[in-house]
């Protein structure tokens, strides 16, 4: 058959066609230019009434008559007025042309090559991973499709990555901690170096989301928290995980930040808290933030074997003794021992009476510990009692009698803890760089995020009882009397010390308030004293329950 030729239009005149299309287009261009003004306002003027349109819809039935009776008043009125009508139209192709502007150019959608070329690295180095021989059609193969892998990310500014959710294999074990932990560390070592991440493992989902933490505030000074009795604020963390806020001040600017809250007292599970650390990174401040918030609503006593600076504290208002010899630590931590005992007695014969615990179990007393470890050693060099022993009876029985015990220790004398402060801390903090052997010694388990590049004074990880690990930082509490630390972070120290009561130089054993008042509630139950005409002191009427208490306990 013969072919039929081409019409000639399509042979011969290409070079035609071609100049008639770019003087077309130069039209179109003139034309757009010229009439820009117009779709401008055209364009505006067709949102606008969008928006009428919208507006009229969300307005409810009941109201739509005198809106309606409004939009005629002013038009009527506009009418009237002279020039009204021309400057009506004027306005309103004043606002169209502001409405009709162009907007933003739409940000362009998916990752740029870069970005493409970091997610297949990922994907490619997730591969031995995620896939086994016996998968047929593997998730992760080399030269397979990374976006069903990768189904949500973002990325910085920089083309780093900071958002990612892995879609992973069901056969993946990541029940498994060493298994998580490979991932955690192959994801950071490719796209993390020197930034945080916080990592969500979904097994149900077989979804792992990866996020970039941004770093903790530092700048954060010591100032009364709004909490409630029996709540210390040990710092502050991601909101990730805590959903609580606290209002807190900066200078003169106000934020909510998500704190890590310990409760103490007869209903918490984890009534004693160990602080674990390198030296320098934190542990006598955090020592001392916790001292100003007890010292709110109850009594302190901290024995000090570091450098820990308390001096500050020494004579306050519920300062019962600032103990930096081993004598000092021994008699106030063997005070300490006998006080637990009198306010379970007291607690539990209140108890079998059917009243109410007396009012001096309740007041909390806290006993800080910073380094003990230090008289660990002295103590055995002078063949004297470990102050730690001492601690026995707090620890054990300090919930039901209200108090508190907080040691702070380096980990380099680690070995020296009793095994009394080990079992019974079970609030607990490290602070400063620390290994993830250490992080699990002490924590009893890794935290969700890599570690930081750079670790600030308080900055460290805090796990209460089996909850999850927070990452923390400790408001700046620094000890006032230090002239190298921020003048108004140690004003705010300054402004929340209780005021002196007492001669600086008083022995704690003279700040016994608590005995005494029971030595003077005694004389009640003992009214056959009363009966027998001796005008004899209560004091040595009581003093005899006193001493028998203290050898009942066990
Ligand atoms: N949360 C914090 N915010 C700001 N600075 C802090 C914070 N914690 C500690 N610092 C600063 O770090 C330094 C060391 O703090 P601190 O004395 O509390 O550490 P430490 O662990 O007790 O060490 P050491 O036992 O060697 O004294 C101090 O200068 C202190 O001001």
């Amino acid at each position: 058959m013969a072919r039929r030729p081409l019409p000639r239009i399509l042979t011969t005149g290409s070079a035609q066609i071609a100049r008639s299309r770019e003087l077309a287009r130069t039209a179109a261009d003139s034309a757009t230019d010229v009439l820009h003004p117009l779709i401008t306002i055209t364009r505006g003027l067709r949102r606008l009434a969008a928006t009428g349109r919208r507006r009229w819809a969300d307005t409810p039935k009941d109201r739509r008559g005198p809106l309606l009776f409004l939009v005629a008043s002013v038009v009527l009125v506009v009418a009237l007025v002279p020039y009204g009508p021309l400057l009506a139209v004027i306005s309103l192709m004043a606002a169209a042309a502001l409405h009709g502007r162009d907007r933003e150019p739409a940000a362009p959608e998916g990752p740029d090559e870069s970005q493409v070329q970091r997610l297949k690295s990922l994907y490619e180095a997730l591969i031995p991973y995620f896939s086994i021989a016996e998968d047929l059609s593997p998730l992760y193969a080399h030269g397979g499709e990374w976006e069903k892998a990768f189904p949500a990310y973002e990325f910085d500014e920089s083309g780093r990555v900071t958002h990612l959710v892995i879609r992973y294999p069901a056969y993946f074990t990541d029940g498994e901690a060493d298994s998580r932990a490979r991932i955690e560390q192959l994801l950071h070592a490719k796209s993390g170096r020197g930034r945080e991440y916080h990592f969500a493992w979904e097994e149900e989902g077989n979804e792992l989301t990866v996020t970039v933490l941004p770093p903790l505030p530092t700048d954060i000074a010591a100032q009364r928290f709004v909490t409630a009795p029996g709540e210390t604020v040990l710092g502050f963390t991601d909101p990730t995980q805590v959903r609580r806020t606290l209002p807190l001040t900066y200078g003169e600017e106000r934020r909510d930040i998500p704190p890590v809250v310990w409760r103490t007292g007869m209903r918490s599970t984890e009534p004693h808290l160990l602080i674990m650390g390198q030296p320098g990174s934190g542990t006598s401040t955090l020592l001392r933030s916790i001292a100003l918030q007890a010292l709110q609503h109850g009594d302190v006593v901290i024995v000090e074997g570091g450098t820990g600076e308390y001096a500050c504290l020494t004579g306050r208002d519920g300062v019962l003794a600032v103990e930096c010899g081993l004598t000092g630590a021994l008699t106030s931590l063997e005070w300490a021992a006998h006080e637990t005992e009198r306010r379970l007695i007291a607690a539990n014969r209140a108890r079998q009476s059917g009243h109410e615990p007396p009012e001096d179990t309740k007041r909390p007393l806290w006993l800080l510990l910073d380094r003990p470890s230090a008289f660990a050693h002295l103590a055995a060099a002078d063949g004297r009692k470990d102050p730690q022993s001492l601690l026995q009876v707090p620890l054990r029985h300090g919930r039901a009698a209200n108090v508190t015990v907080v040691v702070g220790e380096q980990f380099d004398s680690a070995d020296a803890l009793s095994d009394d402060v080990r079992q019974h801390t079970r609030a607990r903090v490290v602070l400063g760089p620390a290994t993830a052997e250490q992080l699990a010694g002490v924590l009893g388990a890794l935290p969700p995020t890599t570690p930081a590049a750079e670790v600030p004074p308080g900055r460290g990880y805090a796990r209460l009882g089996a909850g999850s690990v927070h990452r923390l930082q400790v408001p700046s509490t620094p000890c006032p009397y230090d002239d190298t630390t921020s003048d108004a972070h140690r004003k705010a120290v300054l402004a929340l010390l209780p005021p002196r009561t007492t001669p600086g130089d008083l022995e704690p054993v003279e700040a016994e308030p608590a005995q005494a008042v029971l030595v003077k509630a005694k004389p009640v139950e003992a009214v056959p004293v009363e009966a027998v005409p001796i005008d004899k002191e209560p004091v040595e009427a009581a003093s005899v329950p006193a001493e028998a208490m203290a050898g009942e306990a066990p």
